[in-house]
């Protein structure tokens, strides 16, 4: 198996706050990952670390082979990056949007231009390209952001909770373009909080206050638990943790 990400160790504090503490995960070339836990667990802060954004406190990590300590620079030309915020710019036309970062991906001329009709057929956002960008609804927005994220070639796709407050259809049409990409090759890292979502995925690492606690594919992990559902997984894992807490009790490690 060859490792598209991995990491060992990974922790960061903000100050007295331990929020990753000691996360380890292998990521396989093609594989969609999903990444789950409870707000506030450390989704957010292991991925900002694994895409180049933050640095790790202690641990070690590596994209694609670079170094996330060292080669921060070389791995955001490698990975596609969407946030829950999606960084559009809402002023600026869909078309403007796209060339904005194709500039910042040094995109030029034909191939610049090839790249955006191709996202922007995918997206299915033809006819929308003088549409102003800010007067999208959420899930025209994630698309294009999507497609934002996407005009460089990245072998590696990293979405931090893309679909949070996105309506049913466009999370399904999202997640059909998703499997297009994994099926193309490409490597998906996304945290949700959507178990049907989670259950598409290969395979799923659950973090709870900044620990692994369980990994497994969506099978296994029912499998486990003796759960007819991955919702019912979680609720239960999370159910047991705190009650283990209340009692004084520390969090295992996965
Ligand atoms: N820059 C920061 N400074 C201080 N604390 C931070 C910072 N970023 C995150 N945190 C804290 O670290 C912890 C983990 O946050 P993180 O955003 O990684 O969680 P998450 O699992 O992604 O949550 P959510 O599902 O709500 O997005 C939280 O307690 C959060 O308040």
């Amino acid at each position: 198996m060859t490792a598209a990400i991995s990491c060992e160790n990974l922790t960061k504090k903000f100050g007295a706050l331990l929020a990753v503490d000691n996360v380890s995960m292998t990521i396989p070339k093609g594989s969609i990952v999903g990444f789950l836990g409870p707000n506030g667990s450390g989704k957010s802060t292991v991925i900002r670390m694994l895409s180049g954004i933050l640095t790790p406190t202690s641990g070690t990590g590596q994209v694609l082979g670079y170094n996330i300590l060292t080669d921060s620079e070389r791995i955001k030309h490698h990975i596609g990056y969407m946030s829950q915020k999606f960084s559009l710019y809402e002023e600026l036309s869909v078309s403007d949007n796209l060339d904005f970062y194709a500039g910042i991906y040094g995109l030029k001329g034909e191939s610049a231009r090839k790249k955006k009709a191709e996202l922007i057929d995918m997206a299915g956002l033809t006819g929308r390209e003088k549409q102003i960008a800010g007067s999208l609804s959420g899930g025209w927005k994630q698309r294009l952001a999507l497609s934002c994220a996407l005009l460089h070639d990245p072998e590696i796709l990293i979405l931090d909770e893309p679909t949070a407050g996105v309506d049913p259809v466009s999370r399904r049409i999202f997640w059909e373009v998703i499997r297009e990409l994994a099926k193309r090759g490409i490597t998906v890292l996304v945290s949700t909080h959507y178990m049907d979502e989670a259950e598409t995925c290969d395979f799923i690492y659950f973090i709870f206050f900044g620990k692994l606690l369980i990994s497994g594919t969506p099978l296994e992990l029912k499998e486990q638990a003796k759960a007819a559902t991955l919702d019912d997984v979680f609720i239960g894992l999370v159910e047991s943790q705190e009650n283990n807490l209340l009692r004084g009790g520390e969090l295992p490690h996965a």
